[in-house]
């Protein structure tokens, strides 16, 4: 049985803890939160639904005790602060580039081999921070992004088409950010091209929709959403644990895919019981080209923030 550890018991790591334990993959669940008594009472609260929601998955919650997180073979990273109204997820890298820096290195410590999957934003800078914190292969430190935002791009289309979110397939690319790019020409229902079903301005304004898809409930709620987010991490976390070889968009580090080159970033991946096992490529048009280029060069924009921090040595 793999131990799994959620860092940041807030609202999409309780969450995260949540539906994993509901999924019953594991024995052990253990919620770690910096703030006193937090993960404790929240994990406690979770172990208390197991009779209801028929599950024997027991969560444990501590606050900073990493011993406790001790050879767990998955780790779910969402320490940090959100972002508020008015505020764009880039707001965030100066406080929380140094919580994942040093969460990353007290996770690696007492679990080695771990897989650790990173949701704290701005998230394609935070997964590269947590690879030089990591010191492991990419493979094996990437982020959740793009199950949500297809998420968001599917629940949005089954509601203009009115099917079910089941029967729609999706890719997107590109960095979690306004300059993501989901992908029309990839997009299905039932095998369907949704080209078929609905003309080019209902689809742009789903792709729009999408963009802002974030920034939509933070203007709704005060703070950034957090059930869709935690539903997500966990589904790439059930991947990873049964060796699904699941194909989702994931933030992977590319070594030369899609000619890019030391950038974290959206694009479809195998994930299996080794991590990233297989990172796809598709044969992009050129206006599709186009648009993750110019994702590429927001997020290397914000890399560029997180190196003047000198936050790594090399
Ligand atoms: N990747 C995505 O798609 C996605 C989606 C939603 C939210 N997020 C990001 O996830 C992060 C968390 O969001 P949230 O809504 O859960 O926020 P939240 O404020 O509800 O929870 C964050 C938690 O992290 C804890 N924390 C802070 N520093 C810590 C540390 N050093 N060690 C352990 N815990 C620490 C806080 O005490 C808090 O409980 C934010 O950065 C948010 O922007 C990303
Ligand atoms: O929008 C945010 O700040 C949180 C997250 O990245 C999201 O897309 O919900």
């Amino acid at each position: 049985m793999k131990k799994i550890t959620v860092i940041g018991a807030g609202n999409v790591g309780a969450t995260c803890a949540n539906v994993i334990a509901h999924k019953d993959l594991t024995r052990e669940v253990v919620l770690v939160d910096i703030k006193e008594g937090v993960a404790e009472g929240k994990a406690l609260d979770i172990w208390q639904t197991s009779s209801i929601n028929n599950f024997n998955t027991r969560v444990i919650g501590v606050t900073n005790d990493y011993l406790k997180t001790k050879g767990s073979s998955i780790v779910v990273i969402t320490s940090g602060l959100p972002r508020k109204p008015g505020m764009s997820r880039d707001d965030l890298i100066k406080t929380n580039a140094a919580i994942v820096k040093d969460v990353t290195e007290k996770v690696v410590k007492y679990s080695p081999e771990a897989i650790i999957i990173v949701v704290s934003n701005p998230l394609d800078v935070m997964t590269y921070a947590a690879y030089k914190a990591a010191r492991k292969h990419s493979s094996r430190v990437f982020g959740m992004a793009g199950i949500l935002d297809t998420g968001r791009y599917k629940a949005f289309l089954a509601e203009a088409l009115d099917v079910s979110p089941k029967d729609i397939h999706s890719l997107l690319l590109g960095g979690h950010g306004d300059t993501m790019v989901p992908l029309p020409r990839f997009t299905s229902i039932a095998g369907i091209p949704v080209t078929d079903l609905l003309n080019k301005e209902e689809i742009d304004k789903i792709v729009e929709r999408t963009k802002k898809g974030g920034g939509e409930l933070v203007n709704l709620m005060g703070t950034s959403a957090w059930y869709a987010p935690g539903a997500a991490a966990a589904q790439m976390v059930e991947a990873i644990v049964d060796d699904q070889k699941r194909i989702f968009p994931v933030c992977a580090l590319l070594n030369g895919e899609y000619g890019l080159h030391d950038v974290y970033m959206g694009v479809p991946v195998k994930l299996g019981s080794r991590g990233i096992e297989e990172i796809i490529e598709l044969n992009l048009n050129k206006e599709e080209k186009k648009m993750l280029e110019e994702s590429a060069n927001s997020v290397k924009g914000v890399m560029k923030v997180l190196d003047d921090m000198n936050l790594f040595e090399d």
